[in-house]
C-alpha cells in the first residue's frame, strides 16, 4: 500500500473527514479553506505526541489516536473555542494496516465526541510520532486567555485532578483499558468543551492543565503578572486515585502530575455560585493576590516545598 492508498483508506475516507459550515474545502487540495463566522476569530493549536514521551509505542493504536486528538481539542476548550476541524501530520515507522485502522477509528471516536472534522494533514516515514492541529472559533474579543486573573479572583479547576498520572504506571505495565477506570483518564481524556464555553464572559484567565497544576497555574500567574495561592486542603481526591494510592502521592500526582486536560481558571468571587450550579464538578482550590509566582500552603497556610513544579521536555 502506497502513501495515497493510506490516506484514502484510512483518512480521506473515514467517517470523521467530513465538510460542515465552517469548512468549505477539505481533504485532497493543496489546503483546506476555512470559512469563519461572522464576528468570531479563528483559534489555532498544535501538539505533537512522541512515542514513549507521550504515549507508550507500543500501546493500542485506538487508544492512541483517542489520545492524540484529545489532548489537542483541550487547548480549544482552554480558550473558550468551538470546535471546526483538524490537521493530522502523522509520521510511521512502516505501514501496518491493522495499527492504521485501529488509530483512525479511534481519532474518528475523539472526533465525533468533540464534534470536529479531520481536513488535511501529512504523512510521512520515520519514528512514530503524531501532529495535530486544531482549528476552532470563539466570539470575537472573548477568548479565555491566561492574561487576566486579578487579585482576589478565585482560582479553580474543572474537575479532579492526578487520575491520569496515577494510571501512568499501569499503563507502561501495559494494563488492558478495562483493568481500572483510571486508565481512562489517561486514554481518554474528556476536552472540557461545556465549561470552556461556559467560562466566556466570566472567567478573567484560562488554560488546560498538560504539564501539572503548579506549572500551568505558573504560566497564569506569569502572563497576569499576579500570584496564585493553591490551599492543599481544598484540592478534592478523585474515588479513584485514593482507592490506588496513599494521601501523600495522591497530592503530588495532583498537583505535579501532568495529563489532567482540566482547565485551571480564574474567576471573580461574585460569579461563582451560579457557575459551580450548572457544573458541580468545579472545585475552588485557591486564590489570586497581588505580587508574582505560585505557592502551595497547607490548611495552617503554612507553604508546601515541591521539588519539581511539572513535566518538562528538556
Ligand atoms: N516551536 C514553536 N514555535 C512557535 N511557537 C511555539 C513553539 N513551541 C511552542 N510554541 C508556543 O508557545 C506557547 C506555549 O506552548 P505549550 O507549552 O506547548 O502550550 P500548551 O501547553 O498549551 O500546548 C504556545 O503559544 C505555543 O503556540
Ligand atoms: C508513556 C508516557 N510517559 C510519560 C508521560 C507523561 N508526560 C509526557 S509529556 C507530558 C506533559 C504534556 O506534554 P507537552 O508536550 O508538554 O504538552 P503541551 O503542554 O504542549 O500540551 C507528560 C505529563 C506520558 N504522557 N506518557
Ligand atoms: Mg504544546
Amino acid at each position: 500500500m502506497g502513501e495515497f492508498e493510506l490516506i484514502q483508506a484510512y483518512f480521506k475516507s473515514s467517517a470523521c473527514a467530513y465538510l460542515n459550515k465552517n469548512i468549505s474545502l477539505g481533504i485532497g487540495d493543496d489546503c483546506a479553506l476555512l470559512r469563519p463566522s461572522p464576528q468570531s476569530e479563528i483559534a489555532i493549536s498544535t501538539d505533537t505526541l512522541v512515542a514513549d514521551v507521550h504515549f507508550p509505542a507500543k500501546g493500542d493504536a485506538f487508544l492512541i489516536g483517542q489520545r492524540a486528538l484529545a489532548v489537542t481539542v483541550s487547548d480549544l476548550a482552554a480558550m473558550g473555542a468551538n470546535p471546526i476541524g483538524f490537521t493530522l501530520a502523522l509520521t510511521l515507522p512502516c505501514v501496518d494496516q491493522a495499527w492504521l485502522k485501529r488509530f483512525s477509528e479511534g481519532l474518528c471516536l475523539k472526533a465525533h465526541e468533540c464534534s470536529i472534522s479531520l481536513m488535511g494533514g501529512d504523512t510521512t516515514k520515520g519514528p512514530l510520532s503524531i501532529t495535530i492541529t486544531v482549528f476552532g472559533e470563539v466570539p470575537l474579543g472573548k477568548a479565555l486567555r491566561r492574561d487576566g486573573a486579578q487579585p482576589d479572583d478565585l482560582l479553580c479547576v474543572s474537575g479532579y485532578l492526578g487520575e491520569a498520572a496515577g494510571a501512568l504506571s499501569m499503563v507502561l505495565d501495559n494494563k488492558p483499558y478495562d483493568f481500572s477506570a483510571l486508565l481512562k483518564s489517561y486514554w481518554s481524556p474528556i476536552p472540557q468543551l461545556v465549561i470552556g464555553h461556559a467560562l466566556l464572559g466570566k472567567a478573567t484567565a484560562c488554560l488546560d492543565i498538560s504539564d501539572g497544576l503548579v506549572a500551568d497555574c505558573g504560566h497564569i500567574a506569569k502572563s497576569s503578572n499576579v500570584a496564585l495561592v493553591i490551599e492543599a486542603s481544598k484540592l478534592v481526591i478523585s474515588p479513584l486515585l485514593s482507592a490506588v494510592y496513599e494521601d501523600e502521592q495522591c497530592l503530588q500526582n495532583i498537583l505535579v502530575g501532568g495529563d489532567d486536560y482540566q482547565l485551571a481558571f480564574t474567576i471573580p468571587r461574585d460569579l461563582f455560585s451560579e457557575l459551580v450550579k450548572t457544573h458541580p464538578s468545579i472545585q475552588v482550590i485557591g486564590y489570586v493576590t497581588k505580587g508574582s509566582g505560585i505557592s502551595v500552603v497547607d490548611k495552617k497556610g503554612v507553604p508546601i516545598v515541591l521539588s519539581q513544579q511539572g513535566y518538562q521536555h528538556f
